[in-house]
């Protein structure tokens, strides 16, 4: 990536990248593994053949030149930014399309968009993202049969290229809020879309400023005098032909921003602007010809492209966690500083305890996140089909488990890939590392699809819930079912199965104590809305606490139940993994382990000693793991997380990419400098 333009002008070719040259410390370190980087690899894609589908399909792609940078897009302007953003959108569109006709393994663009390949293809973003990741999927969740007839194919085809305009100036969270109108009239069978308010504007969604043509509105309905609330419309923006605004539509960029800056997120107002009946999606409610409301089983089924996307965004989590922390291990073997011993060599940065703190609970953070993405996944396939099929009785869970995670597992992500940075000294600061541009991607995902405090609330609202039932007697859902009140917890015993058990009684003493600060808050004369916010940080702590439990109850339960044919050298690696990100967390919380545990000082030693132990008994696997995740180059896309491990070569080959080194004088010097030197004040 960064080697076709710079090797001619590195200023000494000794210095120059040497294909297939290895950096010593990096052998020594794949020599020192226990296991079969290859067996975790398989295990990692689910199996041989998809392993071999993987490899298939990345050289597919990555090696084709028209998709890869010249030109990294941190040197870019926006507007560039997007040029080649959208190029290389339509390019993968084209190329997907020759692949699938060869019979290749991927059936749709979708595939692409989440974890490595579609964030080593478009770096800083996809402006074709929102079509594929919640157009599409809100036109096959709302939809009709005939509306999925007549959109859906035209949709994959790309022949109408759509995004979801739901976020206003005015709203992001509070979605009942929103102010845009679409308003029935029987007499031309039409709705009219309209922005009463500067803060009605649409502003956010990704593609609308100049690349969709067409999306899905979220607006409030208005029939026969009435508003029954928000409601999905497919609206055209732009026309088919001339791609120019319609009329009544006002449409445009919103601007750069911290990251993804190639996802053309837009703004948009209408001014009365029709559409015809059957372009509201109608599969849950309906407005008949005559202007009647047909209600849907549920006004919560508008949100489920929502729940789609958070399902989605904890497995994308995982996969930008693997990019960082590869990074960051690899340059940890390859950099060496200061003297650990007075006189003797510099060690390798890697074998300071510290370092081992900052980068190894992050690797055992991607399985973490693996297997409750996994999980996840399943039981959101598992739900939908009931709804499909009239039986909405997991809903709750499931928004209830989503919510949490996506809140979770985007803030620790956000957290670890900022620590990786940290851990890469100054080097982490430059663009060329990419784990700036990969922070700028993730940390978005604490806002966008649910900002995480509200996810968190969410989940808090319907953790209460389950202990009203607990406390009644009543049965409780799976992921809860820990707050029984009947359940005996087991007392502390210095393992890692006390540690996951020690989180289910936190957060369900968490639990209780937000039940017992609202009891209090009502009682003495606060409504409950006053009480709930009074109890809000409490009630947001109590979430993330169950979350927890969730999360290494998942990673134990896999690790003793889900690796049975994993060799036994590796089954071991993956146990201290699951250790360590327990001990790492009960760390993070010794005053809750105090306080709801019963857990003594010299525990807490014990979990520091063994926390410390297992992070020397992982270091010697540390490369060996993150080769695991076996990244191509061009995913990692750092100047420091390169296979080969030439950092300093590719630090220097990269700031020769820098137009300012284009010529020996910059162009400035005459224009400003110049003057100021020979100035006489
Ligand atoms: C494979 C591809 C790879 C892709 C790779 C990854 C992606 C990579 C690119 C991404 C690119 C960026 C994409 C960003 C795109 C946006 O950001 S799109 C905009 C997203 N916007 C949001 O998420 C808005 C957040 N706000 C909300 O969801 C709602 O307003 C809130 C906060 C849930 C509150 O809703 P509300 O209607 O006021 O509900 P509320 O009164 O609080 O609760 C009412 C009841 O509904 C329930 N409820 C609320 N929501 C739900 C729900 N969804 N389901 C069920 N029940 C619900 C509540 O639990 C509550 O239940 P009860 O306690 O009454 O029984
Ligand atoms: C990169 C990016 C891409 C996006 N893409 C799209 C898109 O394609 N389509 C689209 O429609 N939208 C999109 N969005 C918008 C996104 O969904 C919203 O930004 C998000 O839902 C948060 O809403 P908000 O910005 O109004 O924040 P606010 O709700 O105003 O939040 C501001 C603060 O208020 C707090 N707060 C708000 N409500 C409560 C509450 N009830 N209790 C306690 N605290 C509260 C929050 O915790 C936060 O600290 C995108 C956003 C980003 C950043």
């Amino acid at each position: 990536m960064f080697g076709r333009l710079a090797a001619k002008q590195v200023p000494n070719k000794e210095y120059a990248v040497v294909p297939g040259k290895v950096n010593p410390d990096l052998q020594r370190e794949r020599k020192k593994c226990t296991f079969d980087t290859l067996e975790l690899t398989h295990f990692l894609d689910g199996g041989v053949e998809k392993y071999k589908d993987r490899k298939e399909r990345e050289n597919f792609f990555l090696s084709d030149p028209e998709l890869m940078d010249d030109v990294p897009p941190e040197l870019m302007s926006h507007e560039d930014q997007y040029r080649n953003g959208l190029k290389k959108a339509c390019y993968l569109f084209k190329k997907l399309k020759e692949l699938r006709e060869n019979g290749g393994t991927i059936d749709n663009y979708r595939q692409l968009l989440g974890g490595s390949l579609g964030s080593a293809i478009l770096k800083d973003g996809n402006p074709l993202a929102l079509h594929y990741v919640m157009f599409i999927p809100t036109l096959m969740g709302q939809g009709t049969p005939d509306q999925c007839a007549y959109w859906i194919e035209k949709a994959w085809d790309c022949r109408v290229i759509g995004t979801y305009a739901q976020t206003e100036l005015g709203h992001g969270t509070f979605i009942r809020g929103l102010e845009t109108t679409a308003t029935y009239n029987p007499k031309t069978q039409q709705f009219f879309l309209n922005s009463p308010t500067l803060t009605s504007y649409k502003w956010w969604p990704g593609g609308l400023g100049q690349t969709a043509n067409y999306a899905v509105v979220v607006a409030q309905l208005y029939t026969k005098g009435e508003c029954h609330g928000i409601h999905p419309f497919i609206v055209q923006l732009r026309d088919e032909k001339t791609h120019r605004p319609m009329p009544g539509v006002i449409v445009g960029e919103i601007g750069p921003k911290l990251g993804m800056n190639a996802t053309n997120n837009g703004f948009l107002a209408f001014k009365q602007v029709p559409i015809p009946r059957n372009q509201m999606l109608m599969k849950n409610a309906q407005v008949l010809p005559d202007g009647t409301y047909v209600k849907s089983p549920s006004n919560k089924l508008t949100y489920g492209t929502m729940m789609f996307v958070r399902v989605v965004i904890v497995q994308d989590m995982a996969s930008y966690l693997a990019k960082a922390v590869t990074i960051a291990v690899r340059y940890s073997a390859v950099r060496r500083q200061s003297e650990m011993v007075p006189g003797q060599s510099e060690p390798q940065i890697m074998d300071y305890l510290t370092q081992m703190y900052k980068l190894f609970p992050y690797i055992a953070t991607v399985y973490a996140l693996k297997f409750s993405a996994q999980w996840l996944w399943n039981m959101y396939n598992d739900v939908t089909a009931k709804i499909d099929a009239g039986d909405l009785e997991l809903l709750p869970e499931l928004h209830s488990i989503a919510c949490c995670l996506k809140a979770v597992s985007t803030a620790d992500t956000a957290t670890a890939i900022e620590t990786c940075r940290l851990s890469c000294g100054g080097h982490g600061y430059m663009a060329c590392s990419n784990l700036p541009t990969t922070y700028g991607n993730v940390t978005a995902a604490s806002t966008y699809e649910g900002e995480n405090t509200v996810m968190l609330l969410q989940t808090a609202r319907a953790l209460m819930k389950a202990y009203a039932k607990a406390q009644a007697g009543e049965q409780l859902s799976p992921t809860v079912e820990y707050l029984n009140r009947n359940r005996k917890f087991r007392p502390w015993s210095n393992t890692v199965d006390s540690i996951v058990e020690g989180f289910k009684q936190i957060a369900a003493g968490k639990v209780a104590a937000c039940a017992l600060s609202l009891q209090r808050g009502v009682e003495s004369g606060l409504s409950s809305e006053e009480a709930w916010n009074r109890a809000s940080v409490q009630l947001v702590d109590a979430a993330e606490a169950h979350c927890r439990a969730f999360i290494t109850d998942r990673h134990l339960d896999m690790v003793r139940n889900g690796m049975n044919e994993l060799s036994p050298a590796l089954r071991e690696v993956m146990a201290q993994l699951c250790d360590l990100y327990c001990v790492f967390w009960a760390l993070k919380r010794t005053g809750d382990f105090l306080q709801f545990c019963g857990i003594r000082g010299e525990d807490v030693q014990n979990l520091q000693d063994y926390q410390n132990e297992l992070l020397v008994q992982i270091r010697p696997n540390a490369v060996g793991l993150v080769d695991s995740f076996d990244l191509r180059d061009e995913i990692i896309g750092s100047a420091l997380g390169s296979y080969d491990g030439q950092v300093y070569e590719r630090l220097l080959q990269s700031a020769m990419l820098s137009p300012l080194n284009a010529k020996p004088v910059h162009d400035s010097y005459g224009a400003s400098l110049s003057a100021l030197l020979r100035a006489k004040y």
